[in-house]
């Protein structure tokens, strides 16, 4: 169990984690959702250890996050951040093996190499095993980033917006491999998704975060409403549920001129987050009035 309890994160002047609390189970998807800029990405390094948190406890089957221990702790991790260039003149054989860095000799075993390409395999790319990555495009370099974070065998996988570059084919072939290897193995799965979506139909448990608060928390059938959706994100939608109870989500767009256009922009202003840099935009705004 990955417990998160009273977590304050604080970057520069804005407060990206406020009190939070939750506890997130071994052989379970956790997809995190929220408007951009709220801290979903700085959750992730948090847990991982980059950045440290203001207050608040971070544990793990008994063990807490301390400052002292960070390489002992990062060993549980695998981590597919949002940035998914790779700029380097290695295989994509090697990029995979290495996420198994830790384990690597002098010297590497048939075995291990068997397991790189079984993991490219899987995920239907055996056939660029071969080509420098620095010559692949957006959505080849996010697949072989997953594989890499697969070798590592973690017990806690963190994925940053891991479909972002995929087409509809990969993005299903990624999230299936995801959920049957999270409920094989036992791992604690955490990903941030914006499509919501493919939230619903892949979250075992659903994290929904705004200004830094956990705002809901749950599964996407119990949770996603159009006033939660309204809420967090100010768009309207149409929630209905499959045969499986499984919500989809049809987002209604704003009618041009329409009255609801002035009150959509006053409320899409974050309130704890962007609202601290405010000051600095109504300054310009003074200075450009002071010029007109
Ligand atoms: N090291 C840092 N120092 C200061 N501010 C930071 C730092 N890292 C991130 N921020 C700011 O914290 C806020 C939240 O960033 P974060 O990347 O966590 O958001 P996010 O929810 O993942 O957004 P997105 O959906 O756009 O990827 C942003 O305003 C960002 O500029």
């Amino acid at each position: 169990m990955l417990t998160v309890n009273n977590l304050n994160v604080t970057l520069d002047d804005l407060v990206l984690a406020n009190d939070m609390s939750f506890a997130l189970e071994p052989g379970k998807v956790n997809v995190i959702i929220g408007p951009n800029g709220t801290g979903k990405s700085t959750l992730l390094k948090t847990l991982f250890g980059d950045i440290h948190a203001k207050s608040g406890a971070i544990s793990f089957d008994n063990e807490t996050l301390q400052r002292k221990q960070l390489s002992r702790w990062r060993k549980q991790f695998g981590y597919m951040p949002q940035d998914i260039r790779l700029d380097v003149e290695l295989s994509v054989l090697e990029v995979v093996l290495l996420g198994q860095l830790n384990t690597l000799g002098f010297r590497l075993d048939d075995s291990v190499i068997e397991e790189a390409l079984s993991a490219l395999d899987k995920i239907g790319l055996l056939h660029l095993a071969d080509r420098q990555v620095n010559k692949l495009s957006g959505g080849q370099c996010q697949m072989i980033l997953f594989a890499q974070a697969l070798m590592r065998k973690p017990k806690i996988l963190m994925l940053d917006e891991p479909v972002s570059a995929l087409d509809l084919h990969f993005q299903h072939v990624l999230l299936d491999h995801l959920d049957a290897q999270t409920k094989e193995q036992g791992w604690i799965t955490i990903m941030v998704l914006h499509d919501l979506n493919l939230a619903a139909q892949y979250a075992d448990n659903l994290l929904v975060l705004k200004d830094g608060k956990l705002v809901a928390n749950g599964h996407p059938s119990d949770i996603l409403t159009p006033s939660l959706v309204k809420n967090v994100y100010n768009v309207n939608a149409d929630i209905t549920k499959d045969a499986s109870g499984i919500p989809f989500v049809r987002t209604i767009r704003n009618i041009r001129g329409a009255s609801t256009s002035k009150t959509t922009e006053a409320n899409h202003q974050p309130k704890t987050t962007e609202a601290n840099h405010q000051p600095k935009t109504k300054k310009i705004t003074s200075i450009a009035e002071g010029i007109i």
